[in-house]
C-alpha cells in the first residue's frame, strides 16, 4: 500500500478546473516530483494534500485513512509538512526563532501550562531552543541562528524554511520549488541536501520543480500535469522520452525536458 494516495482529485475555481481527476500514489521513503508547465495545477495539488484546499471530488489517504477533510494543522500533526513557492518566513524574527515556531507546534505546553506552570513553560522553551538549534546544525545553517530571517540570502532562506518544516517531525515533506531563484552552486547543494534527508531520515519527499536537471537527477518517479490533468508518470528516463510530455513542453521550451 502506498504511504500517501491521492485518488481522482478534482479542484475547481469557478469555471477553471485546476486539477481534474488526478491520482498519484507515493511510496514510503521515495523522492517523487510533480512537474508540468506554468499553471498546470501543481501547487493546487500540494494545497489539497496539505489541507489548504478541500478537493471538490476525490479522496486523499494517508496510511489508508482519509485526511481529505482535515485542517492544515491537523495534517501537519499527522506528519505531512511543506514549504511554499513564495518563502513564508517571519522575516523580523531571527532564523532560530523561526525554527522554534515549528518545534513549538509539536511541543506546546498549552494555555493552561502558560498560566499556571511557568517552570514547565520555561523548561519547554529551553528544550525548544536546543532542538531548533540542533536542527539548524543538521541543515548546515547554525551559523546564521541569530540573524533576522528577512536579511538572509535567498538560498539560506529556502534552507531555513525546510528546517522549520522539519521541526514538526514529519514523515512526508512537500517542497514547492526548492531551488527557485538559486544559483547553480546553491542548486547542487540543495539537491545533495534533499538526498540526505531521504537517506539519513528516511523521509518521503514530494517536490515541485521547474529545474529539469534537478528533477531528472533527484527523482525516482515523476508525475506530469498539464492543464490540470495528469498526462504521464514514470521514471525520469520514461518521462524524458514520453511524447505527451515533450508535446506539453513544446511552445514553452522543448529543451526543458531534455
Ligand atoms: N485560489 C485560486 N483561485 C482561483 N484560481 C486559482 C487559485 N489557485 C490556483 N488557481 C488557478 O489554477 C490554475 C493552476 O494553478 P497552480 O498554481 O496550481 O499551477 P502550478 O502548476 O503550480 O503553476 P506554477 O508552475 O506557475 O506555479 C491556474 O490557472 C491558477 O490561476
Amino acid at each position: 500500500m502506498a504511504l500517501l494516495e491521492a485518488k481522482n482529485l478534482t479542484k475547481r475555481f469557478g469555471g477553471l478546473v485546476a486539477n481534474q481527476d488526478v491520482s498519484i500514489g507515493i511510496e514510503k521513503g521515495s523522492i517523487t516530483a510533480v512537474i508540468g508547465p506554468n499553471g498546470a495545477g501543481k501547487t493546487t495539488f500540494f494545497n489539497m494534500i496539505t489541507g489548504f484546499y478541500e478537493p471538490d471530488e476525490g479522496e486523499i489517504l494517508l496510511n489508508g485513512k482519509s485526511i481529505k477533510k482535515l485542517r492544515p494543522d491537523q495534517i501537519a500533526s499527522r506528519g505531512i509538512t511543506r514549504t511554499f513557492q513564495n518563502i513564508r518566513l517571519f522575516k523580523e524574527m531571527t532564523a532560530l526563532e523561526n525554527v522554534m515556531v515549528g518545534v513549538h507546534s509539536r511541543l506546546s505546553a498549552g494555555i493552561l501550562g502558560i498560566l499556571f506552570n511557568s517552570k514547565r513553560v520555561r523548561q519547554e522553551e529551553e528544550r525548544t531552543r536546543v532542538e531548533a538549534y540542533q536542527l539548524m546544525e543538521y541543515v548546515g545553517i547554525a551559523h546564521i541562528a541569530n540573524e533576522a530571517a528577512g536579511s538572509l540570502p535567498y538560498g539560506l532562506q529556502r534552507r531555513l524554511e525546510i528546517a522549520r518544516a522539519m521541526a514538526t517531525n514529519p514523515q512526508i515533506i512537500l517542497l514547492d520549488e526548492p531551488a527557485a531563484g538559486m544559483n547553480p552552486r546553491e542548486t547542487v547543494e540543495m539537491t545533495d541536501f534533499i538526498r540526505r534527508l531521504k537517506k539519513e531520515l528516511d523521509l518521503t519527499i514530494i517536490l515541485i520543480e521547474h529545474d529539469m536537471k534537478l528533477v531528472m537527477g533527484l527523482s525516482e518517479y515523476i508525475h506530469v500535469l498539464d492543464y490540470g490533468k495528469k498526462i504521464a508518470e514514470g521514471t525520469p528516463e520514461q518521462i524524458r522520452n514520453n511524447p505527451n510530455v515533450i508535446e506539453a513542453y513544446l511552445g514553452k521550451s522543448a529543451s526543458d525536458v531534455s
